[in-house]
């Protein structure tokens, strides 16, 4: 028997046992507790990793946390590291990623409706059902673990409920379940939709986003399943603070494929990273850095001296954007309309130089075009969006968000993007960007907000020539003025961006 055929796929160490459980560190962290069980039904405490899993998934339904948020302090707060942290770091997004197939699949295992189950017991399920179809966990240890987790969390009588339904589901392999469920389903796009795990307004809205960027439809397969793989952490080499290569040989790396300033990690922690802890360099997506580069690069006639930074908060763009600004002689006004996330972007900036930055402002970017009119020679609008080109790195926000989500972003998007295009002086640059390809939010904000301006106040800029530029390399991209990346094409976020030129008075 090979290391794989008695371990789990991912996660397993030589702390987890042939039954994919932890070695002894639950019970001598005194976790779990014994209940009325007969002897040899007495577990000795559920694995700390499945706890943890458990616990994310419970915040995120209880207190709308954002999973990668909530479980790396509680991993370190339980003194969980190395490959039980990789673990229950599957495990958990895993779960979260893949919940509207396993939904499907419980569903067929159960006699009531799963609005009927208990959240918490129906969490149990799915932690089971991943492990099961998801990681290659043994099914003996993937169902006696959950049930031994479902006596811990939810008491004993739900756990022969959790029991029951773990075994039905682990006599059929994932593609005969797939079949089952997707047989169920009256079209293709709810079909995809139960197989890929979306909510079906997202997956329709996928379709007509790739198809709108001239993409053939039959890619859409591959998007899905590119937002249900976890990515690589890409890290951004700070121009004129670190180079590519420097930080290379800091960390088992490579270069990134598309941005000359992308390290993507082998799996090593960025925060261990020297350039990182220092702010040199930054967890930053490589999407991001090239559509903030191809933003820098864009040609404005006249003074290049002052840009802003609209939407700033957290402050990726803004330090990418006064690293480079620093190298030229310009300065970055870094705007945020939240004051704690102005604070991050303080801290985003520590490590470029002070003449780079003017200043950080807590403002509405709304009001910016009205009481600064003509102020600056560059203006990014890295608009607030659906984040649905991240869905990949955020594991729960498909689930989250809503169509009315879009209605509401897309009138503020329009609003901000007015206002820098009043804000640039004319011969400035405006560049809009979304970690969204949604239509809604992309092209038909850049079509609706120029049909309101008077003729010949903008003209479009060929964003597609500068990303290429950059690259170096012949990128897959629309034969349009405008850029749409995608995860399953260019492996970054699906970020889009348009650039425009101030033409008029
Ligand atoms: C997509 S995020 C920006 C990400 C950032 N550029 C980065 O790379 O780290 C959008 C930001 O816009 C901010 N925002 C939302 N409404 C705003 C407004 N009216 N004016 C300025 N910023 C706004 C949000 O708080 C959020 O921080």
């Amino acid at each position: 028997m090979s290391a794989d055929d008695r371990t789990p796929q991912r996660g397993s160490d030589d702390r987890r046992d042939a039954k994919g459980r932890e070695r002894g560190g639950a019970r001598a962290r005194g976790e779990g507790h014994r209940g009325s069980l007969a002897p040899s039904e007495r577990r000795k405490g559920t694995d700390s990793a499945r706890l943890v899993a458990f616990d994310v998934l419970r915040e995120v339904a209880d207190s709308d946390a954002y999973a990668n948020l909530v479980l790396p302090p509680m991993l370190r707060s339980r003194g969980i590291s190395g490959r039980d942290a990789a673990f229950a770091t599957e495990l958990a997004y895993g779960t979260l990623r893949l919940r509207g197939r396993y939904d499907a699949i419980i569903g067929e295992c159960v006699d009531r409706p799963l609005d009927k189950i208990d959240a918490p017991v129906l969490d149990v399920l799915r932690l089971g059902a991943h492990q099961l179809l998801g990681m290659r966990v043994p099914s003996h240890a993937a169902v006696s673990e959950t049930v031994g987790l479902a006596r811990d969390r939810v008491g004993a009588g739900s756990a022969q409920f959790v029991n029951a339904v773990l075994r039905k589901i682990s006599r059929t392999e994932l593609e005969e379940w797939l079949e089952t469920v997707e047989a169920a389903q009256p079209d293709e796009i709810a079909k995809m939709s139960v197989v890929d795990s979306h909510p079906q307004w997202i997956t329709r809205a996928l379709r007509d986003s790739l198809v709108g960027s001239g993409r053939p439809v039959d890619e859409l397969a591959s998007l899905l399943e590119a937002d249900n793989a976890s990515p690589r952490v890409t890290l951004v080499a700070r121009p004129g603070l670190v180079t590519q290569d420097e930080l290379g040989e800091q960390v088992e790396s490579r270069p990134g494929r598309l941005a000359p300033t992308a390290v993507v990690l082998d799996g090593s922690d960025p925060g261990a990273v020297p350039a990182v802890r220092s702010g040199l360099a930054g967890v930053q997506d490589e999407g991001s850095q090239l559509v903030t580069l191809a933003f820098t690069q864009a040609p404005v006639e006249g003074a290049d001296a002052r840009w802003l930074d609209m939407c700033a908060g957290p402050g990726g763009k803004a330090a990418l954007l006064a690293a480079v600004a620093g190298t030229r002689g310009a300065r970055v006004v870094a705007n945020e309309v939240q004051p704690h996330r102005a604070d991050l972007v303080d801290r985003a900036l520590v490590a470029v130089p002070a003449d780079s930055v003017e200043r950080v402002q807590v403002w509405d970017g709304r009001d910016i075009g009205e009481q600064e009119p003509g102020a600056y020679d560059r203006v990014l609008v890295d608009a607030p969006c659906t984040g649905l080109g991240a869905l990949r790195r955020r594991p729960e926000s498909r689930w989250r968000r809503t169509p009315a989500d879009v209605k509401v972003l897309a009138t503020l998007q329009r609003e901000l993007l007015t206002s820098a295009l009043h804000a640039v002086r004319e011969g400035g640059v405006v560049g809009y960007v979304t970690c969204s390809p949604h239509l809604a939010e992309t092209r038909a904000v850049v079509s609706d907000v120029l049909a309101a301006l008077p003729e010949g106040f903008v003209e479009m800029l060929d964003a597609r020539a500068l990303v290429t530029e950059i690259a170096g390399t012949d990128v897959p991209l629309a034969e349009r003025l405008d850029v749409q990346l995608w995860p399953h094409l260019h492996g970054t976020d699906a970020m889009h961006l348009t650039l425009l030129r101030r033409t008029g008075a």
